[in-house]
């Protein structure tokens, strides 16, 4: 084929949408139809001599350069997609049809630019991917990951973080972020602060450091990461934000990509919003509000699984049943905040003895109850509750004033005293009713 030959062809091909291409056998673009330059962004003079493979994105160079030797070994390809890097730096998405020109020695395709499909397409997908996370995921931090995870399969993101504002301190923190970069956290809360405040996305390359407001200017200063802050706005606030951080040496995100990540951000938000509602719903279904302990429902269900599992390894577990002395004088002579301090003290203080399989409740007011797993006699839960007693001697530090407080302590062991929870804890309310009758402060087992 001549080149003179291809200009009698231009009147009629200049009209398609889709820009005919052909390359020469070392790959070079040698003819470009009008369309090229609306897909591309060079003019043909500019594309013409140059070679195909720099235009191509960076991560589908190998595919292509695969492809092409495919289509150079006589096979037809009619859906290969891939992505060029336009002449202003935006990515486009192309689905090409090629073959070969066994006479020419080159190869002929046709692309079509299918950027806003891939577009809708992402959006779609993406947030599909949100919903069945938000679903799905156990908790927040396995929400987390999943949207980590959903993002990435969207756009470039080797680093990620999510920035939530706490209200209450009316600061950001970084409940997941595997960003690794010489800008310390500080400073990173600086530029998500900037994206709360403002409410815009924030896209910062080395091209636009200089347009930054002159503090995010001094932060990202010699940065050799593209970063690409968006707001995660949900119905009633902006929330907090989503980062990215990408190598400056790849390409910087495309429009299309900022569009779908906005796009997504909001229902990102609500997903968030719904998983720390319903964590804060379970929280305060299952543990004490005052000092943070399992409550009651959350004690029986850790009873039955450790009864299960005595029941089954023929093995001894044991209840303390743990009442403070003269609790009310605390309230009367100190007032009721004191003694909630105290309460929340003194809970602390026994969690210390404890293991991290053991669990101790509040059952309400200064009542505690504790379940030791795999004991092996009974010197050792004597030891363990002597040692919850003398954890509470010395004096507590109150707003006010200094107090002492002594507990009554009574156990049940089972299968000794009874096999199930509510004659173990009946047994061993019984035993510390032994204690308080006389006089408190002492350990007590059941009869
Ligand atoms: N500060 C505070 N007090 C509470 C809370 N819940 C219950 N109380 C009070 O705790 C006290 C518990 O009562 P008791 O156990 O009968 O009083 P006590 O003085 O410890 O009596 P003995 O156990 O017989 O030594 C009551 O005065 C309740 O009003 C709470 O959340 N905060």
């Amino acid at each position: 084929m001549k080149t003179d030959s291809y200009k009698a062809l231009t009147n009629y091909i200049d009209l398609l949408l889709d820009a005919i291409c052909v390359v020469d056998k070392d790959g070079r673009f040698e003819f470009v139809s009008a369309s090229a330059e609306r897909i591309f962004g060079y003019t043909s003079e500019e594309m013409l001599g140059r070679s195909m493979i720099e235009l191509v994105h960076p991560d589908d160079r190998k595919r292509t350069l695969q492809t092409a030797s495919e289509i150079n070994n006589g096979v037809i390809k009619v859906d290969f997609e891939n992505r060029y890097i336009r002449k202003d730096g935006q990515t486009v998405h192309l689905l090409w049809s090629a073959r070969r020109s066994q006479t020419d020695q080159r190869r002929i395709a046709v692309a079509r630019d299918i950027t806003k499909i891939k577009q809708t397409e992402a959006r779609q997908t993406a947030l599909f991917a949100i919903s069945e996370a938000a679903f799905a995921a156990e908790d927040l931090l396995a929400l987390y990951r999943s949207i980590h995870q959903i993002i990435t399969c969207l756009m470039p993101a080797q680093h990620f973080a999510i920035a939530l504002l706490d209200n209450e301190h009316n600061k950001v923190h970084f409940p997941y972020s595997t960003i690794k970069s010489s800008i310390d956290e500080i400073d990173i809360a600086i530029l998500c602060d900037e994206v709360i405040r403002s409410g815009e996305t924030l896209l910062v390359i080395p091209d636009n450091q200089a347009e930054q407001p002159s503090a995010l200017q001094k932060i990202v200063a010699g940065t050799m990461f593209n970063w690409l802050s968006v707001p995660l706005k949900s119905h009633q606030a902006i929330i907090g934000t989503l980062i990215l951080q990408n190598d400056i040496n790849k390409p910087t995100y495309s429009t299309m990509e900022i569009d779908v990540l906005e796009f997504v951000s909001t229902q990102i938000a609500l997903a968030i919003e719904r998983k720390q509602m319903l964590a804060r719903l379970q929280q305060m279904a299952l543990y004490d509000r005052l000092t943070g302990l399992p409550n009651r429902e959350l004690f029986h269900d850790r009873m039955q699984s450790a009864l299960a599992r005595s029941r089954r390894d023929q093995g001894i577990l044991a209840l303390l049943y743990l009442d403070l002395d003269k609790f009310k004088q605390i309230n009367d002579e100190c007032g009721h905040s004191e003694g909630d301090l105290l309460l929340r003290q003194a809970a602390q203080r026994m969690q210390t003895c404890l293991r991290q399989t053991d669990t101790i409740a509040r059952f309400g007011g200064d009542e505690f109850v504790i379940l030791l797993e795999h004991i092996d006699n009974d010197s050792v839960v004597s030891q363990i509750a002597e040692k919850i007693r003398l954890s509470l001697q010395s004096s507590f530090t109150l707003i006010n004033s200094q107090r002492q407080i002594l507990p009554s302590i009574g156990i049940a062991l089972f299968p000794r005293h009874g096999t199930d929870e509510q004659h173990l804890l009946r047994q061993a309310d019984k035993a510390m009713y032994v204690v308080k009758k006389n006089g408190g402060n002492a350990v007590h087992f059941a009869d």
